[in-house]
């Protein structure tokens, strides 16, 4: 079988060298062309010197690509320019698969897309055509996809443990409470006081409280999951913690339907069963993000609150892994039809 040729836009970018990374290994692909924006120019081993092993092409404008000659374009850009950019490719090359990893093609609704980004999205049929790649809920739909919009870091880790217990009736989907915290890396690699040594060691920092991009986004799939017509509600809090990469969401839930948290427990394991990265921990073991850490794996925890009627759930990934390039890569399997592990099998680091 010859080599899917990949391009990775933004390979200068976190989300686009972890994509570089587990590409590289990958043994169905060829990468094909690597893009940057003010490292434009230069060889990718000058940005990211852990992966000067490998040989790639050097880093060049998106605009210097020959799309005609690639089968996949991986897009680790800033939300907002993804979907001019995106316009371009497929009208250049219609037969390309793009794999999406910004927040540009997630959101269905158009008027819901407006408010939260900041303006009317340019490429509203691409936005119609996309598939939510959040892979283990949207195989089928991925499989058949050319536009794959890669869920959210946050969205990720928290639909992965809720979208079973909400299609299963065992929570109340009206009152779902999310409290999420980030490594640093989450903010991507530009410069931004927050992100600095100085502001973001030795602390621990909530912010956009009440008022994060990815509630809307949590609702809509949960919202899917409910079914229409449904009241859905979801309070959505993030925290930037001192590590770099890592993700950790805790989620208090009212139970439904005389469900216990054993019962939410077992949902998790009767959904996640033939699952490869999901890995549904035993009672009363803690999930932590150093279980998952650098790998692809999503590792869930379901705990009894002490209030009746309420259980706690806790899920970790890697917001780079699981969070955005891992997923993008997994999605890239299914879309091609690969053995759907193919290239991901990496074991997490720890320490
Ligand atoms: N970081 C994370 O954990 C996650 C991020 N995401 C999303 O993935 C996308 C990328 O995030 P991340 O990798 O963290 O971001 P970074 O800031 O680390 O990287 C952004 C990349 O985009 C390039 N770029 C910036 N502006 C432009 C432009 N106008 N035109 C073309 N290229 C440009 C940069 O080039 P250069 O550096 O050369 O200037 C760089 O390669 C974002 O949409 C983010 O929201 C999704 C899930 C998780
Ligand atoms: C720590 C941090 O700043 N995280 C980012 C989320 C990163 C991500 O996954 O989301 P997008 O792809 O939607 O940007 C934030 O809160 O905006």
């Amino acid at each position: 079988m010859e080599k899917i040729r990949v391009g990775i836009l933004g390979a200068s970018g976190y989300t686009g060298a972890d994509a570089v990374r587990l590409l590289a290994r990958h043994p169905q692909v060829e990468i094909a062309a690597l893009t940057a924006n003010s490292h434009a120019g230069k060889p990718l081993a000058e940005v990211f010197p852990h992966l000067s092993m490998l040989k790639l092409p050097d880093l060049v404008t998106w605009e210097e690509v020959n799309w005609s000659k690639l089968d996949a374009v991986f897009c680790g850009l800033p939300h907002g320019t993804t979907q001019e950019i995106t316009a371009k490719v497929l009208a250049s090359n219609p037969a390309i698969k793009v794999i999406d990893m910004s927040a540009d093609f997630r959101l269905r609704d158009m008027d819901t897309y407006a408010e939260w980004y900041g303006g009317t999205h340019r490429a509203p049929d691409l936005q119609a055509e996309a598939v939510y790649g959040l892979t283990e809920h949207y195989r089928d739909k991925i499989a058949g996809a050319r536009l794959i919009a890669c869920p959210g870091c946050y969205p990720t880790a928290t639909l992965l443990s809720l979208v079973p217990l909400v299609k299963a009736g065992l929570v109340d989907a009206s009152e779902i409470i999310v409290d999420a915290k980030s490594g640093v890396s989450g903010a991507g690699r530009g410069l931004k006081q927050n992100t600095l040594f100085c502001e973001a060691g030795e602390g621990i920092s909530p912010y956009s409280i009440g008022k994060h991009r990815h509630a809307p986004e949590i609702e809509q799939e949960i919202g899917a999951a409910a079914g229409a017509g449904e009241p859905i509600a979801v309070n959505f809090t993030p925290h930037l913690i001192p590590m770099s990469r890592g993700e950790l969401c805790t989620s208090y839930l009212r139970l439904a339907n005389g469900a216990t948290p054993d019962d939410l427990r077992a949902a998790l394991e009767a959904a996640y069963r033939d699952e490869p990265f999901m890995l549904v921990a035993k009672k009363g073991v803690m999930p932590q993000t150093q279980n998952v850490r650098g790998s692809n794996y999503a590792q869930f925890g379901v705990f009894d609150d002490r209030i009746k009627g309420r259980a706690i759930v806790v899920s970790v990934i890697d917001n780079l892994v699981k969070g955005s390039a891992g997923q993008a890569v997994q999605n890239m399997n299914v879309a091609f039809g690969l053995e759907e592990t193919s290239g991901l099998l990496q074991l997490p680091m720890f320490p």
